[in-house]
């Protein structure tokens, strides 16, 4: 049966900041304390739906988490009402409180790892939402991640949902963004290629010196069971410890694949030659399979995490040439623009480039690739997906309707101390759960 690769785009949320609180994360840290603008941010992130809709490609919606997280601050030791547990946070620990605020949910490439029917042995689709565990802020996400994906993916016959791993560093997982799925077409079984920056358990393996290495192997091998992959649907490489300490906190900053094409930076992986020669054995797809390595004389790797090239999206569009989206970041650095002028006239699929303004998200270090969830879906399983998370036109003019009445055009530190942000964005939360058929999921729409 045909499938197609359906993009769940996070729609941002009305806290969106800048906080500095992701260590090992160029961009949040230099933006850190950065006034953000919410508004623009989710208006930017509708107008790359809009776009990849308007190339005929199957675009979804996954909406983001409520903030603040008022239950784990009364976990923290919080007490009484909303605004007094606000109020009290802002004096005793502002970071805190703006790590509770976090509108991280919105880079969904973060959401949970994806296996198509077609790689898993029982036929199903199956999902499980990362840990996150390796930053506080993001650790809060997996709980309201699951019960999004059962309200988006509600149907026991096709899809099914695991519950995020243990909640130790142990464990680490972060989803999508460490996992790449190369195929001959998304209908076909492919090859899920988990990327890990470290062993929990077996310390022969190198650790980067400096930056963490958030992805487990034993995360990955997890995943990979829970999923009931196929045995030769599954390999587990690691990322290179070297570009993690400047800056390549997730795989996705450093390589992206799509059907038959891997694009990877040639420093991408611990012994690349090797690495690479494993993909090539295991793939069993028949059609060639396009390694395509970027050298670090033409993109240095302070340009690749500067730009954020390999977190292009790569698409393939209906006359199966592909298309490289691209933040803005690529055509104002020379020497990546240069590349991708190249990389399009070469010999191989990616023939053509867009370029995205997405520089809200870009400022935390989310590029087009980190705001989207990718699922493979035959044409039963789109048709069993909650049709009210699917983009249209009607869609969008209801979303940017709904953005402009909701959302702030300016946060800064002293707005954290207002309750009122607060009483806004679960309004506009609760609006949004109507809008997109989401039923009650937010922990407040609870009590
Ligand atoms: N590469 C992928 N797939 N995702 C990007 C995630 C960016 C996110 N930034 C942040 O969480 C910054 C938040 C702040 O500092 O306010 C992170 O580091 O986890």
């Amino acid at each position: 049966m045909h499938a197609v690769e359906v993009n769940f785009d996070g729609l941002v949320g009305p806290t969106h900041n800048y906080a500095g609180l992701s260590y090992g994360n160029v961009a949040s840290l230099s933006h850190a304390s950065s006034h953000s603008n919410p508004r623009e941010a989710v208006l930017q992130g509708l107008e790359k739906m809009k776009a990849m809709h308007e190339l005929g490609l199957e675009q979804g919606i996954f909406a983001p988490h409520a903030r603040p997280d008022i239950n784990v601050l009364k976990r923290l030791g919080f007490t009484g009402s909303d605004r007094q547990i606000i109020e009290k946070a802002f004096k005793a620990d502002p970071i805190l409180l703006r790590a509770c605020y976090s509108a991280s949910a919105m880079w969904t490439a973060n959401a949970a790892t994806v296996s198509p029917s077609a790689d898993t042995l029982d036929g199903k689709v199956h999902f499980t939402a990362a840990n996150l565990n390796n930053k506080f802020h993001r650790s809060l996400e997996p709980t309201t991640t699951t019960a999004l994906l059962k309200a988006m993916f509600n149907n026991d016959h096709y899809f099914s949902h695991h519950c995020h791993l243990p909640d130790q560093g142990f464990f680490g997982d972060e989803g999508a963004a460490n996992h790449n799925r190369l195929c001959d077409s998304h209908a076909d079984t492919g090859l899920e290629v988990f990327v890990f920056g470290a062993s929990s358990f077996n310390n022969a393996l190198p650790k980067p010196s400096k930056f963490p290495a958030r992805q487990t192997l034993e995360a990955s091998q997890a995943v990979a069971r829970l999923h009931q992959l196929k045995p030769h649907s599954q390999l587990f490489i690691q990322q290179n410890p070297v570009v993690i300490d400047q800056g390549v906190f997730h795989n996705d900053v450093i390589a992206v694949a799509n059907g038959n094409v891997l694009l990877c930076h040639e420093q991408a992986f611990l012994n690349q030659a090797h690495a690479l020669d494993e993909i090539k054995k295991a793939y069993t797809g028949e059609k060639t399979l396009h390694i395509i390595e970027v050298p670090t004389q033409k993109v240095s790797i302070t340009d690749a995490v500067s730009s954020y090239l390999f977190n292009s999206q790569l698409i393939t569009l209906a006359d199966g040439s592909m298309l490289l989206v691209a933040p803005q970041e690529c055509q104002r650095n020379l020497a990546v623009h240069q590349y991708i002028q190249e990389l399009i006239l070469s010999d191989n699929p990616i023939q053509h480039v867009r370029f995205f303004d997405l520089r809200q998200s870009m400022q935390n270090g989310g590029g087009p690739a980190c705001l989207r969830l990718r699922v493979a879906l035959n044409a039963n399983e789109l048709n069993a997906v909650n049709p009210a998370v699917r983009f249209s036109h009607d869609k969008y003019d209801q979303l940017v309707n709904w953005a402009n009445t909701h959302y702030r055009d300016s946060l800064t530190s002293n707005d954290f101390a207002d309750p009122q942000l607060l009483t806004e964005s679960y309004q506009a939360l609760d609006e949004l759960t109507s809008l997109l058929n989401l039923g009650s999921v937010y922990p407040f729409q609870q009590q």
